[in-house]
């Protein structure tokens, strides 16, 4: 099961899949509805029994889509079986309850939080592309996952996965996470003055969907990753690192109590972690290209400018401090982007106004339901335009 087959990260699971159908059958997928053609056609392709849009008035263009797709292909009415299509908001939670082995959630946003929980609800191995909702709704998560259910598939989480396979958690003594430092890398706060959309969504190493390249960009990425840490491994946040390194090979780090740490290392390509979730335990031969060890590399690792960039440190303490904190961030952050990339705030508003929304913030109790996880978000999102529109963090 795919949802958010027709972006990034859906794209290349359907290429890992399509390279290894000995190992692979995608039964169904789901995605906004912002691409119906493309939905379709990956739809006839994979021959999947059902294909889900979030978007409710989407449904139709599906439909057509899916006739034009096939008679793109050559086939006559008759000649095939159109899938089932599940439209609305509810449609990625559905799909993620379909019979299958394992749900790879790789829509974006917090939105997806309904779809892990219902896919751990009904017992289906998660490969979790979806950082945010495990940020948003970590303690809803963490009380329903069994251990060993979610597989993480950001590239860092992965890369510790391995890494935690050479060792026992009681020998862990820190994890430490790598960040591309993002389009501004080595830049001083006084450089991210008045800079644009299109550059921050010049990625230096990773080709990936608007939304995770501009979050890398500000450095938040890192700070939700640093939170997905925490939730997924269980480590202290006093133990989780982070170090810019700007080749993006060596995706995470793992120390242990004897001083010995391992890396986990692989040109910059998501395929190889996608293709590593949907085989967990077990490798997929050939996912992607490896390190060429012919050739001289040089690989820097260097401490974070926290000042030019304080959105991990804004993280990390709003996941020590737990009570819905990391929803808070996460859902102003979504918001903050969307402004920056309608042109609406500028890049430095974006974590300042991150930081005013937590420094505000009425005290939210732990979640316990995913209404609690809404009520937290929705005062942000709210608190966080009404300061946008206002002009203020610009
Ligand atoms: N791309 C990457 O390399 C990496 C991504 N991630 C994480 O993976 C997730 C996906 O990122 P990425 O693939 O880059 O994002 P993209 O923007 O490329 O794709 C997003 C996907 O989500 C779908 N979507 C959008 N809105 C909804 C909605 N309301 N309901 C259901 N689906 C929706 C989109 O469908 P539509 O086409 O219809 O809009 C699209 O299929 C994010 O959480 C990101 O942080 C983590 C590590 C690496
Ligand atoms: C590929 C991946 O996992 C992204 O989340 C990646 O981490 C983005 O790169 P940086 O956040 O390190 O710039
Ligand atoms: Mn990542």
């Amino acid at each position: 099961m795919l949802l958010g087959s027709t972006g990034s990260i859906g794209t290349q699971a359907i290429d890992i899949v399509r390279r290894n159908p000995d190992k692979f059958r995608v039964v169904a997928i789901g995605a906004g509805g912002g691409n119906v053609r493309l939905l379709a056609e990956q739809a006839l392709e994979l021959g999947v029994d059902a294909v889900g849009v979030a978007k409710a008035t989407a449904a139709q263009d599906l439909q057509l889509a899916f006739y034009s797709e096939a008679t793109r292909r050559g086939w006559a009415t008759g000649d095939f079986r159109l899938p089932k299509i599940l439209a609305g908001p509810d449609a990625m939670t559905e799909l993620a309850q379909w019979p299958c082995d394992t749900v790879l959630n790789g829509v974006v946003g917090s939105l997806g939080l309904a779809p892990t929980l219902a896919a751990l609800r009904a017992g289906r191995t998660l490969a979790l592309a979806n950082k945010e909702s495990l940020v948003a709704g970590g303690p809803l998560v963490r009380a329903v996952a069994r251990p060993g259910q979610i597989v993480p598939v950001d590239s860092e989480h992965s890369a510790l996965a391995q890494g935690l396979r050479g060792g026992t958690a009681k020998e862990v003594r820190r994890l430490i996470l790598t960040a591309s430092g993002g389009a501004f890398r080595g830049r001083t706060r006084e450089q991210l003055v008045g800079v644009t959309p299109k550059e921050a969504l010049a990625h230096p190493t990773w080709d990936m969907g608007p939304v995770v390249t501009i979050n890398s960009a500000t450095l938040v990425n890192k700070g939700l990753e640093v939170i997905e840490t925490h939730e997924l491994f269980g480590v202290a946040y006093r133990d989780i690192h982070v170090m810019v390194h700007p080749q993006s090979v060596i995706h995470s780090l793992v120390e242990f109590h004897d001083g010995s740490t391992l890396a986990q290392c692989s040109p910059p390509d998501m395929r190889l972690p996608i293709a590593l979730a949907l085989g967990w335990p077990d490798r997929v031969a050939d996912a992607a290209p490896g390190v060429d060890w012919t050739t001289a590399h040089t690989w820097e690792l260097r401490p974070l400018d926290e000042e030019a960039f304080p959105a991990v440190a804004l993280a990390k303490a709003a996941g020590e401090a737990g009570r819905c904190r990391p929803a808070i961030y996460n859902a102003a952050n979504e918001e903050c982007v969307a402004a920056f990339t309608a042109g609406d705030l500028p890049f430095l508003g974006i974590v300042e106004t991150l930081e005013q929304t937590l420094t505000d913030a009425p005290d939210f109790a732990e979640p316990g339901t995913v209404d609690d996880v809404l009520a937290a978000e929705s005062w942000a999102r709210a608190y966080a335009r009404e300061r946008i529109a206002g002009g203020k963090g610009a």
